[in-house]
């Protein structure tokens, strides 16, 4: 009893996630990926990789809560002592504070503003005028403050990934779930979700990144978990196919300073 209460303590310091014996079927018989055991510690940024096809979103959306778990567990000692008391809360406790970003943002009809006033009205009443504050300062961040009166639905693909990186940053979630943000993004996009993502693990978000591409976005992670021929694993630096720059202070730092003013919902965004 004691030593479970102190193995729970101890998980509630240490770790974001930790995923049991999952397995994920599309169809009866066939499997897509299937892992024992993966922690994700505080302090990691995780990189996941792994073919097309190869199931990344589908994990991130089970995580997420966005897909039933069919097998084995998924927890997040992270979120248990800040969950909402509602029921359908507590049952899957990631729900308002685990953040999935899809490849393809969904945007509503409207302007730009308008999809970030809806997110912002989606956060608890005591929340919403920090992150009023915060807008102009996040709109300078993801180059959006020329565009903020403009349809959504007139945006480039790399604007439309900016305004879903920048409504998951006033979100400010305790996990964030980046589903290949960056791909088709030109270097300037890539830099400014970059800045955005950064200030957000500098305000603790843990933050996971799927994406095919090494850029200065993958270069904020320091731990990289690969889905390769069926299976889940965490790879260390000799077995991960994609290069790793482990998360530099100074690389930090050096995207940071773009961050003028370092200053919740069931999301997908
Ligand atoms: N709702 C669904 N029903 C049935 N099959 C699905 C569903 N969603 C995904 N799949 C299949 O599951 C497999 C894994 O898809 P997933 O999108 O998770 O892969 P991925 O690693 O993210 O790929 P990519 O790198 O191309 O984005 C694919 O073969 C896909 O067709």
């Amino acid at each position: 009893m004691l030593l479970n209460k102190l193995l729970d303590d101890h998980d509630h310091i240490s770790l974001i996630a930790r995923l049991s014996n999952v397995q994920h079927r599309w169809h009866k018989e066939t499997l897509l990926f299937q892992l024992n055991e993966l922690q994700w510690q505080k302090g990691q940024t995780i990189l996941l990789s792994g073919d097309n096809g190869a199931g990344k979103s589908t994990l991130m959306r089970l995580m997420a809560g966005l897909e039933p778990l069919q097998q084995g567990f998924i927890q997040f000692p992270v979120l248990q002592k800040d969950r909402f008391s509602l029921p359908w809360r507590t049952q899957k406790p990631q729900r308002g504070q685990c953040c999935y970003l899809h490849q393809s943002p969904y945007l509503f009809a409207g302007t730009v503003l308008n999809n970030l006033l809806f997110v912002i009205k989606s956060l608890p009443k005591n929340k919403r005028e920090l992150a009023i504050q915060r807008l102009p300062t996040g709109l300078e961040l993801a180059g959006l403050t020329a565009l903020q009166h403009q349809p959504a639905n007139t945006l480039s693909g790399g604007e439309r990934q900016r305004i879903a990186a920048l409504r998951a940053w006033l979100l400010q979630p305790k996990v964030l779930l980046l589903d290949e943000p960056t791909a088709n993004l030109d270097q300037d996009s890539i830099h400014l979700i970059t800045a955005l993502v950064v200030d957000l693990i500098q305000q603790n978000s843990a933050v996971m990144i799927s994406s095919h591409q090494h850029t200065s976005l993958t270069d904020c992670c320091n731990a990289h978990w690969m889905i390769k021929e069926g299976t889940v694993y965490a790879a260390n630096s000799t077995t991960g196919t994609t290069k790793l720059t482990a998360l530099q202070t100074s690389n930090v730092n050096k995207l940071s300073a773009v961050v003028s003013q370092p200053h919740q919902m069931d999301v997908a965004l």
